[in-house]
């Protein structure tokens, strides 16, 4: 275990920790991480895909520099700033809608989502959240409550309705039963209880999972129906991932509210929620934090959407998800511990079957070929109810040769799991999910 690896340990609290193999690092460029050894590892996971546009990209480095050596303040919380109305008007011009929206600025994925459920709480007056299994909206208290993730098993918010993600389960309720499903709930709860409906356009954490399709948009049209707000966490997978700038476009409808994070900052903490005025504007002091709509992670904003057009980044995103997704295809026909390929662009998800490898265990095989891919010079995490899913989500801008490197050391690192070459105890030290 390298030095700062073990000085991490005795400093650094296992309370923010999801470890799966000793990962120390000092610096990045473009898509790699420079390791404390000394190595350079190819990143699949893009820090779960905050890091949008790689590490060290001119573009947010000339925007942070500025902003930071002139700050305009460091908050939108008693002063208006440049940067951060910039990027509100930016995001507006990006979500149209006929209403007036409004734009709130965070820190993270779980203070935006948090910010959405309570503001929809309390524009309609109503308690009621629909939610679904599996889903990961966030790590705070109102957040959990709302989630499905099994690490979220926190206490549930009263009146969440939690349904089946459809296509989660090869063997659970199709869109038609999940859509019956919330229509019985609401026959008995009434149409005034439900304030929203949360959801992601791909299950991320929960285990990379494409809905069916069309499946979205009635939900969507049924949730209008009774009056209820639809919510779209697009954290993970918004911005162009999926290889159109918002993941909701691939389903034909149009959310009341997005949530982005992650990649909007492209390594700096900022989140975003934008949505309809009388919800957004419903009160003032109430979902603040000091330093929200800082002008520094403003600035990484506007950069991160800059980059995006100025590199066509979300078409370049299904472009560069389809080579990736062929040859990891060629790789499943090689790899039997390979069971399914799923996703979207550049959100990929490969599921693995322990059964046909020596570690046995669908999370066991998965942990050990984790920690062969870094020790082999690749970054890549896990996700799904069984942490037997392998994410893929690469900084957007990944080189094509990249992708192809990335394949190989993938490839040698499920030889090495197949000729039983890595140890179960391996990966025993890491507690993951
Ligand atoms: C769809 C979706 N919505 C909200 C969040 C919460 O975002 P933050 O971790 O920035 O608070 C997330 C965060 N996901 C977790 C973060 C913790 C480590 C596990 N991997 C993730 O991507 C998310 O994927």
């Amino acid at each position: 275990m390298s030095g700062l690896y073990a000085r991490d340990g005795a400093a650094i609290a296992g309370l923010q920790k999801l470890r799966f193999f000793p990962q120390a690092v000092v610096g990045g460029k473009g898509t790699m991480l420079r390791a404390d050894d000394g190595r350079d590892l190819l990143d699949l996971s893009a820090a779960w895909g905050a890091a949008s546009l790689g590490y060290g990209h001119p573009a947010l480095v000339t925007a942070v520099s500025a902003a930071i050596a002139d700050p305009a303040g460091a908050s939108v919380l008693s002063a208006a700033n440049g940067p951060a109305t910039a990027l509100a008007e930016r995001l507006i011009a990006l979500f149209p809608s006929d209403q007036p929206q409004r734009v709130w600025l965070g820190h993270s994925g779980s203070d935006a989502n948090e910010t959405a459920i309570r503001a929809a709480r309390r524009a309609t007056g109503r308690q009621g959240i629909i939610g679904f299994a599996g889903a990961y909206h966030g790590c705070t208290i109102g957040t959990m409550a709302v989630s499905g993730h099994p690490t979220l098993a926190s206490d549930k918010a009263a009146g969440l309705i939690q349904l089946p993600y459809p296509g989660a389960d090869p063997d659970g309720p199709d869109a038609d039963a999940v859509l019956g499903l919330l229509e019985r709930h609401l026959a008995e709860t009434g149409p005034g209880a439900i304030a929203a409906c949360i959801f992601e356009p791909i299950l991320s954490d929960g285990g990379l999972v494409v809905p069916p399709e069309g499946f979205l948009a009635r939900l969507d049209a049924l949730c209008r129906r009774h009056g209820i707000l639809t919510i779209c966490d697009e954290v993970k997978v918004g911005l162009g991932r999926t290889g159109r700038l918002h993941a909701f476009e691939h389903e034909g409808f149009r959310p009341d509210i997005l949530v982005l994070g992650k990649g909007l900052g492209g390594g700096l903490p900022i989140s975003a929620v934008i949505g309809p005025q009388w919800v957004m504007d419903c009160a003032t002091a109430f979902a603040m934090q000091t330093l929200h709509g800082n002008p520094v992670c403003a600035a990484a904003g506007l950069a991160v959407l800059d980059t995006l057009v100025a590199e066509n980044l979300p078409a370049e995103a299904a472009r560069k998800g389809q080579i990736l997704m062929a040859g990891l295809r060629d790789l499943a026909q090689r790899h039997s511990c390979i069971r399914a390929l799923r996703g979207r662009g550049l959100a990929v998800g490969v599921e693995i079957r322990g059964a046909d490898t020596p570690l046995q265990g669908d999370a066991a095989a998965t942990a050990g070929l984790m920690l062969r891919a870094c020790e082999r010079g690749l970054v890549v995490y896990c996700v799904g109810p069984s942490s037997s899913v392998l994410e893929l989500t690469p900084p957007l801008t990944i080189a094509e040769h990249e992708i192809g490197q990335a394949l190989s050391l993938l490839d040698g690192a499920l030889q090495d799991l197949a000729a039983g070459r890595i140890d179960s105890r391996a990966a025993a030290g890491f507690a993951g999910w």
